[in-house]
């Protein structure tokens, strides 16, 4: 039976671990209350979420900490507003697709005095522009460990035919546990072709491909993105700071590829670096390829786990 789709403001299924009204013990794991394949999205109303805090701002709107007072699930609520339908109808689509331990899940969706909200599991150790802006570059094995994570994001998602289309270090969430995952599926899409020929996403991370004349776009687009992240996090510096998107487009044709700077990190990290940024796109590593680059098959080998890098993160 093909699973079933759910829909706004759904209720769970019955017989799954959040069908009921109790409180849920400490011990229970949120993650294993996120609905899974064949499973509806939680019943989520406004009046049932106490606001605990805000977790930022973005283009779509705001995303604030809140607890789900029927369950006690600790949520990010993000607040997207409907003028911006396309990008929402977008997100709750591929949101309701995509079910990976490397992909923020959805709880649910409902609407509310105009906007609508998504309930995303929370990541509580923020993005990695956060993390790295407080507590300074992360360093080059952590890096590609996340890498992997990342990388295993993508393949899933390119084996579902969706192109991320913004992958930055601000959608790439942590959690204590240790887990990495990429979020916010604004200006992503779904395509049956793989290739797609929109002009969107973030300037600063837009691959050659997408400002050339052809402004196509691959999951290999989403590598060069991933490449640029990697050079900024693991140096704590943008690539391209404050260029407009006329010196970007002029810039990243005309100059080499981006790389990171001589002597600071391992011949091994440069060349994987050096695969992610490959300026013709059909010469450019896909993330399958990447997943078997020597240096990311010696992460895997000895564990990716980033649980003590988590604790490490904690204040
Ligand atoms: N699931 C989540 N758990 C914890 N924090 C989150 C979660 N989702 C988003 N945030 C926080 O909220 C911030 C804003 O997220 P949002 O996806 O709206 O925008 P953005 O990616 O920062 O910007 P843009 O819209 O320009 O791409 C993130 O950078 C992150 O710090």
């Amino acid at each position: 039976m093909p699973p079933k789709k759910p829909g706004l403001g759904l209720s769970i299924a019955p017989g799954s671990a959040s069908a009921g009204s109790g409180v849920i013990a400490d011990t229970t794991d949120p993650s294993d209350l996120l609905p899974h394949d064949g499973e509806d999205a939680m019943k989520l109303k406004d009046k049932d979420l106490e606001f605990l805090g805000e977790l930022g701002a973005g283009n779509g709107g705001t995303v604030s900490k809140v607890r789900h007072i029927p369950t006690g699930i600790i949520m990010a609520r993000k607040n997207i507003m409907v003028s911006a339908e396309r990008q929402l109808k977008s997100e709750l689509k591929i949101l309701h697709i995509v079910r990976s331990d490397y992909i923020v899940s959805s709880y649910g969706a409902f609407s509310h005095e105009g906007a609508i909200s998504v309930c995303l599991e929370y990541m509580d150790l923020g993005s990695l522009d956060n993390i790295y802006h407080k507590k300074g570059p992360i360093p080059e094995v952590t890096t590609v460990k996340i890498a992997v994570h990342v990388l295993r994001g993508l393949l899933y998602l390119s084996e579902k035919s969706i192109l991320h289309r913004d992958i930055k270090p601000s959608n790439i969430l942590v959690n204590s546990k240790g887990q990495v995952k990429i979020t916010d599926f604004g200006v992503s899409k779904q395509v049956l072709d793989t290739i797609a020929r929109t002009f969107t996403g973030t300037q600063g991370y837009l691959a050659p491909e997408r400002i050339t004349s052809e402004n196509s776009y691959s999951v290999t687009s989403d590598v060069w993105a991933l490449g640029l992240s990697l050079i900024e996090i693991s140096t704590g510096k943008n690539v391209y700071p404050l260029l407009s998107l006329f010196e970007m487009m002029t810039y990243v044709q005309e100059s080499e590829p981006p790389s990171l700077p001589p002597g600071k990190f391992t011949p091994m990290f440069e060349d994987l670096v050096s695969k992610c940024v490959i300026k013709d796109p059909t010469k450019r590593f896909s993330p399958e390829d990447l997943l078997r680059h020597p240096y990311c098959m010696d992460v895997i080998a000895d564990g990716i786990s980033l649980i003590e890098w988590a604790e490490s993160l904690k204040d």
